[in-house]
């Protein structure tokens, strides 16, 4: 099942910057997925959209099936968003701000405290729930915060760069909670990062972001092995066509190397001149009317660097 659909996601704001330039993205149910790009890519923005705090300029988001933007209070209720900056108040114990939480969500009293003693123990966060969270440390209060958003049961767990500026023992730990949670309530997890690392080892998929939009996604398999790949890029005249041509190609060259893209069909390829001549056969052959055939030799590895080197903060 889909958790999250974008189609072609654009945000450009008032000051004539557009920070999202046509976006496009799945991510599975159950999923730990992440945005993985450079300072200024749109990451943030990207977030901010699927939470519903900033209305996109162009394109479309659902979230199980339903337009984001026109459901939203309904789609606000089924998810949690942990910024950069913490919501929990630091005055507060833990206890205090999970029930404070609840109330907020309207959960019962009884409930309430079920879900924080199960949230408690998962996570193993008992000796932290006694102290106002202002005497733990920020690794800590990052955890606590995340564990305050379960409290509502959210289907989609959006997490802004959960870890930075923590060290490996805290980040660690938060990579144990991440899994966790999808393991103990299946909840989705969208998060985004600058470290290559991290989502390496956490994700079931990696989308890398970069000016605004997807670079490249798959997971962390597929995607190291795009690196030594080309591509051969397919461009049809209308998205409907490329839809319809989409499936019989696939029928024919395989479904895990080729993804659709708005009205373009793109093949990874190890061997793309071969490709190049199978496929322009195929169409001619098949009478699939198509405006142009490429192959294009992604620059990842120049994302990739950039992605791990000292502009992005390194691991
Ligand atoms: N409220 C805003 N008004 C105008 N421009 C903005 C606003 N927020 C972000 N931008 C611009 O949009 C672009 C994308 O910014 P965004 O914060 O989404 O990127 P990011 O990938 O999250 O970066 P970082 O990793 O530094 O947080 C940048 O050029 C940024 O300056």
């Amino acid at each position: 099942m889909i958790a999250i659909n974008v189609e072609n996601l654009v945000k450009k704001y008032r000051n004539g910057v557009q920070a999202l330039d046509g976006i496009s993205l799945t991510v599975g149910s159950g999923e730990i997925f992440s945005l993985l790009g450079q300072n200024g890519a749109g990451k943030s923005t990207l977030i901010n959209v699927l939470t519903t705090y900033l209305r996109p300029t162009f394109g479309k988001v659902t979230m199980f099936g339903k337009d984001v933007y026109e459901e939203a209070t309904e789609i606000r209720s089924r998810i949690a968003c942990v910024a950069q900056r913490t919501s929990i108040d630091s005055h507060l114990s833990l206890s205090e701000n999970m029930m404070f939480q609840s109330k907020l969500y309207k959960i019962r009293k009884i409930e309430a405290k079920q879900r924080m003693e199960t949230l408690i123990a998962c996570f193993g966060l008992e000796r932290y729930l006694k102290y106002p969270v202002s005497s733990y440390s920020g690794g800590v209060k990052r955890r606590l915060d995340i564990a305050l958003n379960m409290m509502s049961n959210p289907k989609i767990l959006f997490l802004d760069e959960p870890t930075v500026g923590m060290d490996i023992q805290s980040r660690m730990a938060m990579w144990q909670m991440m899994k966790k949670i999808r393991a103990d309530f299946g909840t989705t997890i969208f998060l985004t990062t600058h470290y290559l690392e991290e989502a390496d080892q956490l994700s079931d998929t990696i989308c890398i972001m970069k000016d605004g939009k997807e670079a490249a996604q798959g997971t962390p398999h597929a995607l190291r092995n795009y690196l030594r790949q080309d591509v051969v890029e397919i461009s049809f005249d209308s998205k409907e066509r490329a839809k319809d041509s989409f499936r019989r190609i696939t029928n024919t060259f395989g479904l895990e190397r080729t993804n659709l893209r708005s009205e373009k069909i793109i093949i990874n390829s190890p061997k793309s001149g071969e490709d190049l001549v199978h496929v322009s056969r195929f169409l001619l052959e098949e009478q699939i009317t198509f405006m142009g055939i490429n192959i294009l030799q992604p620059s990842l590895d120049d994302v990739f660097i950039r992605l791990t080197g000292k502009q992005m903060g390194v691991s």
